[in-house]
Formats: C-alpha cells, structure tokens, sequence
C-alpha cells in the first residue's frame, strides 16, 4: 500500500506539495518538481520553492484556500491548499495546482458568462410575453373600496390559494389576477390565460389539458401540452369560467382536487403545481341554481373572493383613472392634453359606466381623437344612451376604417347590454366564441 501510494502521488498529473506546519516542504511529486524545474526540495522551505505561494500561511492559520488563482512561472494556475489536522492541531498542509492553463478555463468562463447573460435574457423576455403585465402599482385606486380590496389582494397574493374574482366587465377583474401573479411567489414562473368563451367548447378541453399523440383519428397531430402544463409552477388565470361547459366543470374539479391533470387520449396523469385564479362577471350562484354551473367546483374555486365594485359606486376614483388612462392614451396617440374642462367632470359623474374602467377608456380615446386643440372639452366626450349622434371622425384608409367601425361595434352592443357578453353578441347576431374572439382582439391588443 506505501509503495502503491508512493506511486499515485509520484505520478499524478496534478502538481502536489505537501509541508509542514512550518512550511517546510516533506513531499513533492514529480509533476511539480518538473514544471519548476526544481530537484531536491525537501527540507527546503515552501517560499525558496514556489513563488507567490500560501501554503505556509495555510499550515500556520489551519484555514483552507480551495481553487484560488496562483501565478506562477508567468502562468495563472489553479491551488487549493489544506491544512491536515489532527487531534485539532495542523500536523501538515497539503497543496495541489491544476496546469491546465487559466487561459483555457477563463475561455470557458467567459462562454459560461455569455450564456448566462443570454439565459437571462431570455427568461426576462419569456416572463415579460409569458409573465404578468400588470402589477399592483398599476391599479389606480382612491375610493375607500378599493383601498381595501388592494390591500386585501396584496395579502391573497402571498398565499397560493385559489382566486375567485367577480365583478362586472371592465372592472379590472384580470388586472388584479395579473397583479396577484406578480405579487406572488410564483412571479417568475408563468402566467397563462384561458378565455374559456372564446374557445369553442369542443376544443376547450384539449386546449387546457392537451392531447396525446395519435389522440384524434384521421390526423397523425403530434401531441400538445395544455393550458396547465404550461401554467406548471406559475399561474392559470381561467377567465369567463361562468362559461365553462359542465362535462369540462367536472374535469377541472378533478385537477384542482388531484393536482394532476389528463391529456386527451392520455393513459397517465401528470402532476402539476399550478395556482387556479378564476374570473367572471356572471353570477355564479344564479348559474348554479339554472343547473349551469357546478356546486362543488364553485367551492373549490372560492376559496378566497374578490368582488370588485363597478366604477359607478367609486366615483372617487375617476379623476385618477382619467389621468391613468390619459397618460397611457398619449403614450399610443402622442396627443397632448394640457387641460380638462370642468364641465367634462360633471359629464362623467354622471354616466351610470356599464362598461366600466374599459368604458372610460373608449370614451376618452374617443375624445382624445376628436380634440382639435389641447383642451379636453364637454363636446368631445360621447356617451352612449346620450341621445347624441356618435361624432363623425375625420376620412381615414378603408381597411383602417372597417377595423375602426368593427371594434365601434363591438363597444356599442358591450354598451347597449350593459356590459353582458352573451347579449352583446345576440345584438350583433353573432355566435358567443366569434363574438369572444372579437373581443379579444380588440382589448388584447391594447393590453400587450
Ligand atoms: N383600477 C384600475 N386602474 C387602472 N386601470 C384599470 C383599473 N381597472 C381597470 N383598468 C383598465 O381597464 C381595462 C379593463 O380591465 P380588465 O380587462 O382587467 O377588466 P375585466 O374585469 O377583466 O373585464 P372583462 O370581464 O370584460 O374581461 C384594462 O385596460 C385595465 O387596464
């Protein structure tokens, strides 16, 4: 066994050295010996040897230095120098150096650098198109109610209970879902929104659990994460979940019993840790009692509530909403308002906002466009139910004009059904998935 440890350290590649507790040298290998160039060392001590060496300080101190940068011979290299200890005392120190040169190794790092700054990049990007975009700070808020119900929200949000948020449309229900994402623990993981409205019902399901290969017949469709899978240890927001058809209530019961879901044509379950936050405006108890809506997937959801109050019972946030949302429509228009009117405050006050926080948006974007100087003017501000024809806007492009007159359309049937989704689109005499994807476009395009 000496003779065959003899041998290892004889022949290593790394370069060891082992001294004293004074720092004289007892051993060094032939590694060592051969880059110094050195013969007959034992004895001597450790200084006269290496130069810029520590291991004396090591022996004397008992505190090991592992993988420092050593120069030696013009050349970074690699130490790591430890005290040997017995009986709590240094008895030795023992001392290897790594040849390969730094050089090498600081290539190395430098790639390792560049792909940590790239990563960086790209989780940065990832959250911010995955992520939320809204944060507390964003919710203009002034009016007692809504006071409360931040502070609440910023509580629920350290929590990783499931969310359900009420309110009429355009209250600012999914600006506190991604609020409450952010706020949360789960902040860099991802956030996912479903529509469950927009998408059609047959689709749903394998939209938000996803499907195995070979899943559907007739196409040979490679298989799909869903909704939750991407959502895994981030955030689902399910939106208009007062419209989820039943057969799909009771497989989402399962999931969020389970904590696993199924894809479609899937034979096992994948676990997930998502965390549900659950929107609508329809009253759920009322859908419960129409048979339209489980009891039991009402309790798993409602775990914690928000009712978020309409804009007409907190008036007192309106002067900040308008500054809020002016700023935000310069920002796209770059049409500057120096002044409001006084008149214009008595106009809103007065408006009974069925759409609500969206509503006044519309309203001031349209009288953003309609300004000729930078005063915002009781003329400029068109409210529907007022009797007035809707200002004429000026000739624009056709293909601008449809799309203006489209998204008109949708806000005036939002408008004259106070804000129901399924009445709007019975106006329109369009179905509810086309009418939802109308919707989408026309809002999602402002939020991202
Ligand atoms: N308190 C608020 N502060 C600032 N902006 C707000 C506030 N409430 C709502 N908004 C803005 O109003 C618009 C509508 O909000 P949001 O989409 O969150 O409403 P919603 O209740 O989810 O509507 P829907 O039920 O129709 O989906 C968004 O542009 C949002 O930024």
């Amino acid at each position: 066994m000496g003779e065959l440890l003899e041998a290892v350290f004889e022949n290593a590649y790394e370069a060891i050295v082992v001294t004293d507790p004074d720092g004289k040298i007892l051993l060094m290998n032939r590694s060592y010996r051969e880059f110094l160039g050195v013969d007959n060392v034992v004895g001597r001590h450790v200084t006269e040897v290496i130069e810029n060496t520590r291991m004396h300080i090591v022996a004397q101190q008992g505190k090991p230095e592992i993988a420092e940068i050593h120069r030696i011979k013009g050349q970074n290299m690699i130490a790591t120098r430890i005290p040997i200890m017995k009986d709590g005392k240094v008895i030795a120190a023992l001392g290897t150096v790594m040849f390969q040169d730094v050089q090498e190794l600081s290539g190395l790092a430098a790639v390792v650098d560049h792909l940590r700054d790239e990563l960086s990049y790209y989780k940065r990007e990832l959250q911010r198109r995955l992520g939320a975009i809204y944060h507390f700070d964003e919710i203009v808020e002034r009016s007692p109610r809504m006071k409360e119900l931040k502070a609440f929200c910023q509580k629920v949000a350290k929590s990783d209970s499931t969310v359900l948020i009420t309110g009429e449309s355009g209250t600012g229900k999914e600006l506190f879902a991604h609020a409450i994402h952010a706020g949360s623990r789960r902040k860099m993981g991802p956030f996912i929104r479903v529509n469950c409205a927009a998408i059609p019902d047959t689709l749903l399901e394998s939209e938000l659990f996803g499907y195995e290969e070979g899943a559907f017949t007739g196409a040979a469709r490679k298989g799909k994460k869903g909704k939750f899978e991407l959502a895994n240890h981030g955030t689902i927001l399910l939106d208009e979940i007062g419209d989820m058809p039943l057969p799909l209530q009771a497989k989402l019961l399962r999931v969020l019993q389970e904590k696993e879901v199924e894809r479609v044509g899937g034979v096992r379950p994948i676990p997930i840790d998502v965390r549900v936050i659950a929107c609508t405006n329809q009253d759920l108890p009322s859908r419960i009692r129409e048979g339209a809506f489980r009891v039991d997937l009402y309790y798993r959801l409602n775990v914690v509530s928000l009712n978020i109050p309409p804009l007409r019972e907190r008036l007192e946030d309106l002067p900040e909403l308008v500054s809020t949302l002016l700023k935000q429509i310069v920002e796209t228009t770059g049409v500057h308002v120096r002044e409001i009117d006084d008149a214009v405050w008595d106009v809103l006050r007065s408006h009974s906002w069925p759409g609500n926080v969206r509503e006044l948006r519309n309203v001031l974007e349209r009288a953003v466009h309609l300004m000729d100087g930078d005063v915002l003017k009781k003329e400029h501000i068109w409210l529907p139910g007022s009797g007035k024809p809707l200002p004429v806007s000026p000739v624009r492009p056709l293909k601008e004009t449809l799309i203006a007159a489209e998204r008109e359309a949708i806000m005036r049937a939002m408008e004259a059904a106070s804000g129901n989704k399924l009445e709007a689109a019975r106006l329109l005499g369009i179905s509810k998935s086309s009418f939802y994807q109308k919707w989408e476009k026309y809002n999602r395009d402002k939020l991202v």
